[in-house]
């Protein structure tokens, strides 16, 4: 899979592309992340990528001619993050991970010129709703999360034991010491029986769940066993 990324700040990118689990796929070349300088499209003297917004108003719009330029140069799916967009969810990830080839545009300033949406953007994507300087942290977010789902990229049993994978939330996490300034690890961590411990996190991820996400409950399927499990939290809970 090759994911493009068009930016007016490609440094912004190096150590995304450099460092632990995205560096290490590119390395073994398990995808390809392919960071476009839009700045290099600009073929007038001052390499203008932005201009006044026509109409008037604060802030400035990037070129379509450089955005027109550099698309020229990329295949795939041609994604635009802005909060006008989709919000960006695992199954969006999903799907876009099937695709060959996927190009991102990041915005900043006020945005790109709305001629480039129309005629060359395929899908909007949101990251959320909060003011940001631009669209390249939502479009590295994007490129982390399609990027952990291309084969090899991370190992497949943590893939497998992805909490959210089965759709809930994580259960929490301990490593050595046992005990540090006089906490605990939870006994049963330590006692090696594996289908205590199993059954001990998918109960923890479940009553996560249950008290911070009860949305992401609402329509799943429960197994017999996490019925089981949910009732017991609620009456733990007292509700
Ligand atoms: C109602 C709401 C959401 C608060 C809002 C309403 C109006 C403007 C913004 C905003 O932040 N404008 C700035 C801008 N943001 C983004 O790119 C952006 C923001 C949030 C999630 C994103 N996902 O992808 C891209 C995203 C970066 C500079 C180029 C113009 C877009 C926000």
């Amino acid at each position: 899979m090759k994911i493009n990324i068009l930016t007016l700040f490609p440094e912004m990118f190096s150590g995304f592309k450099s460092e632990s689990i995205i560096g290490k796929a590119l390395e073994k070349n398990l995808l390809e992340i392919n960071i476009v300088n839009i700045r290099e499209f600009c073929y007038d003297k001052h390499k203008q990528a932005d201009d006044m917004p026509f109409g008037g108003g604060a802030g400035m719009v990037m070129k379509p001619e450089p955005l027109f330029r550099a698309l020229e140069t990329v295949k795939g799916k041609v994604i635009y993050t802005t909060p006008q967009g989709v919000r960006f969810n695992q199954k969006l990830a999903i799907e876009l991970a099937q695709e060959e080839e996927i190009t991102i545009i990041a915005g900043h300033y006020e945005g790109i010129d709305e001629r480039v949406v129309e005629s060359k953007v395929d899908l909007e994507v949101s990251i959320g709703d909060f003011v940001l300087t631009g669209g390249e942290l939502p479009a590295m977010m994007m490129a982390d999360c399609i990027a952990r789902l291309v084969p090899g990229v991370i190992k497949k049993e943590s893939y497998e034991n992805d909490s959210f994978f089965n759709g809930l939330l994580d259960y929490p996490h301990y490593t050595r010491p046992a005990e540090y300034e006089g906490m605990k690890v939870p006994e049963v961590l330590l006692s090696g029986h594996h289908k205590n411990i199993e059954t001990w996190r998918l109960k923890e991820s479940l009553k996560r769940t249950y008290l911070r996400r009860r949305d992401l409950l609402v329509g799943r399927e429960l197994s017999k066993e996490e019925k089981k499990l949910l009732a017991e939290i609620k009456r733990e809970l007292g509700k």
